[in-house]
């Protein structure tokens, strides 16, 4: 079982109170004891990160359940894309970027020196904001993650060597195609630019990218904000499937959107603070904090 847990040393923090008088850290004390049901995919433990002089994310510390989707909201400039990216060290490519504090994947610390980051992207892949296929087919899309890493042979030379494995590429663009719901529209035309698909079918594809290198985790990065909304129903429905398989963590600001798609909800509120985390039902129905209670009722945000 696995048990989320959530301090802060921040003072200021420590001694607000809300408006029913309790303080924070009372309240804090009541949300921490619940247990999510599942083993612990990810732990971060007193997570901290700056820009420079920009204290951008607080002392953050949650457990996130395998197979399950957790959903992180909160007002824009939280923190919320910062949290997203340390849990796969992508802030380690921005320069002015510090991070402190602990994320492990299944028990193992991803922020130790010698950790192989190819892997870790491997294991714990990507969906951005906004679709950024390559302008390469259908196919190659799909199969670029794994040709990369050498998993995949195809083409001349490889045919002349004797390495080549096309039908394991069919088999792999097949499943990953399927597993992201995209399989049915794009069956026929595998061969033709993936540009020409449209902005929700270029979401699904970016997924099925995401998919070919076999994760265990899978952040995504508000998926459906550039989408209308039949092809943000599809993502939805994605996410939901995807989590039988896989731990998904997914940055949203539609409040409706986390409390449709997900298991438990982590709120960020300004000034890079994680104000509270549960259950999902739970943040929307019975919050234990005020300010969550005003922010996912629309009272401010
Ligand atoms: N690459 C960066 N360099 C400097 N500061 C950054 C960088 N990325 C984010 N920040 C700052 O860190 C804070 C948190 O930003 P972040 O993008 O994580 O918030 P967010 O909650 O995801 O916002 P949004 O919902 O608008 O995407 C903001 O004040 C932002 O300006």
């Amino acid at each position: 079982m696995s048990k989320n847990a959530l301090q802060s040393t921040e003072t200021t923090q420590r001694q607000q109170t809300t408006t029913s008088g309790e303080s924070t850290e009372q309240l804090r004390d009541e949300w921490t004891d619940y247990e999510f049901a599942g083993d612990s995919k990810l732990s971060v433990e007193g997570l901290n990160v700056h820009y420079g002089d920009e204290h951008a994310l607080k002392d953050i510390s949650m457990e996130i359940p395998e197979r399950s989707v957790t959903a992180l909201v909160g007002p824009s400039g939280c923190g919320k894309s910062t949290f997203l990216r340390c849990l796969n060290r992508m802030n380690d490519r921005i320069n002015s970027a510090q991070i402190d504090g602990s994320v492990r994947l299944d028990g193992e610390e991803i922020y130790q020196d010698n950790a192989n980051l190819v892997e870790l992207r491997k294991r714990v892949g990507m969906v951005f904001q906004a679709p950024n296929p390559f302008p390469k087919s259908i196919r190659d899309n799909v199969s670029y993650g794994p040709r990369k890493h050498g998993e995949i042979k195809t083409g001349l030379i490889a045919r002349l060597l004797g390495e080549a494995n096309e039908d394991e590429e069919d088999e792999l663009v097949e499943r990953a195609l399927r597993n992201a719901a995209l399989w049915d529209e794009v069956s026929d035309r595998l061969d033709d630019n993936a540009m020409g698909l449209s902005g929700g079918q270029q979401q699904r594809l970016c997924t099925a990218r995401c998919l070919a290198t076999d994760p265990e985790v899978i952040l995504m990065d508000e998926p459906a904000s550039a989408l209308d909304p039949i092809a943000t129903a599809k993502i939805e429905d994605l996410v939901d499937d995807l989590s039988e398989e896989y731990t998904v963590v997914v940055v949203t600001h539609n409040m409706q959107q986390a409390a449709r798609i997900s298991d438990q909800t982590a709120v960020f509120l300004t000034g890079g603070e994680l104000v509270e985390y549960d259950e999902t039902g739970k943040i929307f129905e019975n919050p234990e904090s005020q300010r969550v209670e005003d922010y996912v009722s629309g009272k401010f945000g």
